[in-house]
């Protein structure tokens, strides 16, 4: 038997830890709605946080780039670096944070405004670009990482919300790119979309894995074993079992994980 490729493929050689986070507990108000979790996130690679409705998976990806601050009951404790450095460190700049952990949402929002101006907002606001031409070689390389330049190229003046639903979540993640992110938070991205545009949203997140480090948040275990190399499964706010997609899906170690990819709960 060929033991390298049944337990080393390079799916299951982790990667340097681009987020750690350390014993992550947060409230909103009394509600206890995340217990104690901790996880390495390895660099340039896809992790998928799985879990029932309502077991903190969105929780914890809003903690990453401290979304959860917007929301005024929110309390968070514990401990999340990215590249060893302490995101809640009180002299840290949020928005710095934000441009540098990018979010795509469930539901795809580009501004009612043009393709173009979608992708230079951000890059506009955080000063990264001002020349046109700047501007413009953004626009040209976010749509193209994103996989959308070619459909949009002789139209970048039109509304971002005339796309159909793929191509403006594809419109987000050029817009999220823009500003040149280490890090992308997907909560759901395809939720809202058919099975052609989520196929296509798949394989882009299979591209940008060689550049950018993944989270995505995802009710589709199907969806989870295709585009992550690793797997975290939630459960009632605890993180139960998380290691490399293959290993989870296929030799889960604890019974909640097993019951919960088996289908029997969920
Ligand atoms: N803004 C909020 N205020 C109060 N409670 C909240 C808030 N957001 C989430 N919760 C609660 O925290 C728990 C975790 O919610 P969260 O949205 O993180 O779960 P999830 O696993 O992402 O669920 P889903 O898969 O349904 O999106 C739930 O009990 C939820 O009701």
């Amino acid at each position: 038997m060929d033991i390298m490729a049944d337990n080393v493929t390079s799916a299951t050689i982790e990667r340097k830890p681009k987020v750690v986070a350390r014993d992550v507990n947060v409230y909103y108000g009394e509600k206890h709605a995340l217990k104690g979790v901790s996880i390495d996130i390895p660099e340039k690679s896809v992790t998928a946080f799985i879990g029932p409705s309502g077991c903190g998976k969105s929780t914890f990806l809003r903690c990453i780039n401290r979304m959860n601050d917007t929301i005024s009951t929110a309390r968070i404790e514990g401990k999340i670096e990215i590249d060893g450095k302490d995101i809640y460190d009180p002299a840290l700049d949020v928005v710095q944070l934000r441009a540098r952990v990018g979010m795509v949402f469930q539901k795809p929002n580009p501004f009612p405004k043009s393709i173009y101006e979608n992708v230079v907002y951000g890059p506009r606001i955080h000063g990264i670009a001002r020349s046109k031409s700047d501007l413009d070689e953004i626009v040209v390389s976010s749509l193209q990482k994103a996989g959308l330049y070619e459909e949009v190229k002789d139209r970048l003046d039109d509304s971002g919300t005339s796309l159909s639903g793929g191509q403006q979540q594809r419109l987000c993640i050029a817009r999220a790119i823009a500003v040149g992110p280490e890090v992308i938070l997907m909560d759901e991205p395809c939720s809202a979309l058919d099975p052609i545009a989520t196929a296509r949203i798949e394989e882009l997140i299979d591209e940008l894995r060689s550049n950018f480090t993944i989270i995505i948040v995802t009710h589709s275990m199907q969806q989870a074993a295709r585009v992550s190399q690793k797997t975290a499964f939630f459960h009632l706010g605890v993180l139960v079992e998380e290691g490399p997609t293959d290993q989870i899906f296929t030799k889960p170690r604890d019974k909640r994980t097993q019951d919960y990819i088996t289908g029997r709960f969920g």
